[in-house]
């Protein structure tokens, strides 16, 4: 019953996401779960066209598309404060470069929206904004700031010489008070009503990869020096400041995201959020 699903998991390319995923593979493959790795916004595309039934995608995907999805309980990736790869990298002070041009990752969706939403209800500018390939010197060649996420904002921060840089994730929460959901993982209603038992376990199996990753930082610290580069102690920071699990919390601060998203009209319906109840599948199982 649903143990042999063909399910397929998107997996985020990026540091941000690892504990979600770092200790998955061997339950994957005995699971016959096929992940696919790739960045958040090929990962929000991939599940809205039923390329992949369960991933982690930006929260704002979820929002776009949450009549389809349900939310998976435990799992997010988040920050109560500094995010350290949301980043804006600007020529001159937020003040001055607030009705300039802004060029924007094509790789994100979350961020993009918060940007948006702190420019205008937070800063009160009118930047004009253009989508670009994430590459900070390509896109400060016409541009007076430039939004980052993930690995490239990471590497691109240490390098930013003279630019000013902010932080998506502790402005927000110094203007809030709230904490931000910057991805969450969703699975699609079909799949959810047919394979129950093969997403609780997939659930469970998350959730470990998450308790050990936590539990044993070291072993994401040297992967990422290995990978990314960077100092231990600066990998060590970035694990601790990400939150993972999704509670009170951080459904508050997205909530209030959402929001705002829907006043300014980057989202054309108010959010429900709804979860994925491993009751019912524990109740399909008898
Ligand atoms: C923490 C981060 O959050 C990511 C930001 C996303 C977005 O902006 O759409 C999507 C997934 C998250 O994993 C990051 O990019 O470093």
């Amino acid at each position: 019953m649903g143990r042999e699903s063909p399910l397929t998991l998107g997996r985020i390319d990026y540091a941000n996401a690892w504990p979600l995923f770092h200790h998955l593979d061997g339950y994957a493959g005995e699971a016959g779960v096929r992940i696919v790795s790739r960045v958040p916004a090929e990962l929000n595309r991939a599940l809205r066209e039923g390329e992949t039934d369960i991933s982690a995608i930006s929260s704002f995907a979820y929002a776009q598309n949450s009549e389809d999805y349900l939310l998976l309980p435990d799992l997010s990736v988040s920050s109560v404060g500094r995010v350290n790869s949301i980043l804006l990298f600007m020529k001159r002070p937020l003040e001055q470069v607030k009705n300039g041009r802004i060029a924007l990752t094509t790789a994100s969706a979350t961020s993009v929206n918060l940007l948006k939403i702190i420019m205008a209800k937070y800063a009160e500018g009118q930047p004009q904004y253009e989508r670009a390939e994430p590459d900070l010197d390509s896109m400060l060649e016409n541009a007076d700031a430039a939004l980052l996420i993930g690995d490239p904002a990471i590497r691109a921060s240490w390098s930013a010489g003279k630019l000013h840089v902010l932080d998506l994730g502790e402005l927000w929460h110094r203007w809030t008070g709230l904490g931000m959901t910057y991805a969450v993982v969703a699975v699609r209603k079909e799949a959810a009503a047919r394979w129950p038992q093969a997403i609780a376990s997939l659930l469970q199996a998350m959730r470990e990869s998450k308790r050990l990753s936590l539990g044993n930082p070291q072993a994401l610290i040297d992967h990422a020096c290995r990978t990314i580069g960077g100092e231990p102690g600066y990998w060590a920071r970035y694990f601790t400041e990400l939150r993972y699990d999704f509670g009170p919390m951080q459904q508050q601060g997205l909530a209030l995201y959402f929001r705002l998203a829907r006043q300014l009209g980057l989202l054309e319906r108010d959010v429900h959020m709804e979860f994925f109840s491993e009751q019912s599948a524990l109740q399909v199982n008898e």
